[in-house]
């Protein structure tokens, strides 16, 4: 838990103590008798006693399967990070043959069943361990499809600059989307050194972020970081979202407390045998938690999820339950448990705006999702049409 030997108290404030993000991740419980599960190489990304109990549970319809992490991702390849090291990756012929969706593939921060070829740094992913979280995004295209960005992410620093960036809408808005993933948010508000009213800034997101620590930082003056050491775990993956510019890569070298990329990029012979740096998006940092930084989670923005609404706005859903009507719109109906409380003062009314706005976002993005997705079935329709037309006449023909 953060605690308050800092050198800086007045950036260690925060809005409430975290609870139980990663409560899963008992990195330090191992099972004494399985080589894998105190494997360090493993153990550096993420490998820990449980993911030992999925992987023993997952169907191996060959012998010589072994657990590994999707590091990176590229169009049809992989790089995993297995117990003897890197290799390039690719789903099994029988892998792609069942895979329902885009999003039955593996993404990164997934750990799979993998084979490692002989002889060789290649190896085929037979399978993909269950899921603990995953960021969601619904792929834009004429066919609305699932994204997946990451997986297996504990906690998610939300981050925003206060300086121009800083604004509450805009966290809401990440919040929605950490919520409906299923990992830990942490609102994280960069550059304090520009900042001359940190604490009001920092009770302005606590008041719209319920229930989330919220923590003032400079990277540049090293400032706050005393308060994140309780995150930084060993064995927990961590990634970072927030707009362009609010700082996340100084914040990810800083925490690294060295150049990130001396870290995370490592040359090494392609295929060609040519000297190649390869970009991971996810990576072991020194103080043995696991940074993601993927372009996907940079590009976060609105997450369509109902439930995510739900979460990011609980104590207006709660309100919304009291409310007479069960239908009720919150705008002029009698007995509205939301209109009142904005009456009385306890609801604020910023909040309140942001909470229809989003809701209404949410409705426009689900009738654009609805409206393609029939304009697709219409088309696919069509085309079945034209086939049978085909076929008759071919039929007719004969
Ligand atoms: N004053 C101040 N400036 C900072 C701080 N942290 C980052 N900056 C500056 O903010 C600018 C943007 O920082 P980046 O870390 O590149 O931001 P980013 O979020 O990674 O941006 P993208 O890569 O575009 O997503 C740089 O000029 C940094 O030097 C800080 O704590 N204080
Ligand atoms: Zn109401």
């Amino acid at each position: 838990m953060p605690n308050g030997h800092s050198a800086s108290p007045d950036l260690e404030q925060q809005s409430e103590q975290p609870t139980n993000f990663g409560e899963c991740r008992d990195a330090d419980n191992i099972n004494a008798g399985n080589a894998a599960a105190s494997d360090p190489t493993l153990r550096a990304l993420g490998w820990s006693s449980q993911w030992q109990h999925l992987f023993d549970a997952a169907p191996k319809p060959i012998g010589g399967l072994v657990p590994a992490r999707v590091t990176a991702q590229f169009t049809n390849q992989y790089r995993i990070g297995a117990g003897e090291g890197e290799f390039s990756a690719e789903v099994s012929g029988k892998f792609q043959f069942q895979a329902a969706s885009r999003s039955d593939f593996p993404a990164v921060g997934d750990w799979v069943v993998a084979q490692p070829l002989p002889g060789e740094r290649r190896a085929v992913i037979h399978g993909v361990l269950p899921r603990r979280t995953a960021m969601i995004r619904r792929a834009a295209g004429s066919v609305p499809e699932e994204q997946v960005i990451g997986t297996n992410i504990d906690i998610l620093f939300i981050v925003n600059a206060l300086n121009g960036d800083y604004n509450v809408r805009k966290i809401e808005r990440y919040l929605v989307a950490a919520w409906e993933s299923g990992s830990a948010p942490i609102v994280l508000l960069t550059k304090a050194d520009l900042c001359e009213d940190v604490q009001s800034r920092i009770a302005e997101v606590a008041s719209a972020a319920p229930g989330v620590p919220v923590h003032a930082v400079s990277a540049i003056e090293d400032q706050g970081r005393q308060a994140l050491l309780p995150y930084l775990q060993p064995g927990r993956t961590i990634a970072v979202t927030g707009s362009s510019g609010a700082g996340k890569s100084t914040l990810l070298n800083w925490l690294a407390g060295e150049e990130r990329q001396t870290v995370q990029g490592v040359r090494e012979d392609d295929a060609r045998g040519r000297h190649t740096t390869t970009h991971r998006e996810l990576f072991p940092l020194p103080g043995g938690f696991i940074m993601m930084d993927t372009p996907g989670m940079r590009e976060l923005q609105l997450w369509e999820s109902e439930s995510g609404w739900q979460e990011a706005f609980a104590e207006i859903e709660a309100l919304a339950a009291s409310c007479r009507f069960r239908d009720c719109r919150h705008e002029a109906e009698l007995g509205c448990a939301v209109k009142n409380a904005l009456r009385d003062g306890t609801l604020d009314e910023h909040r309140y705006a942001s909470y229809k706005k989003t809701g209404r976002e949410l409705a426009r993005q689900a009738r654009k999702e609805k409206s393609v997705t029939m304009r697709a079935k219409k088309s696919a329709d069509k085309r079945q049409g034209a086939r049978t037309n085909d076929v008759r006449r071919s039929m007719e023909q004969d």
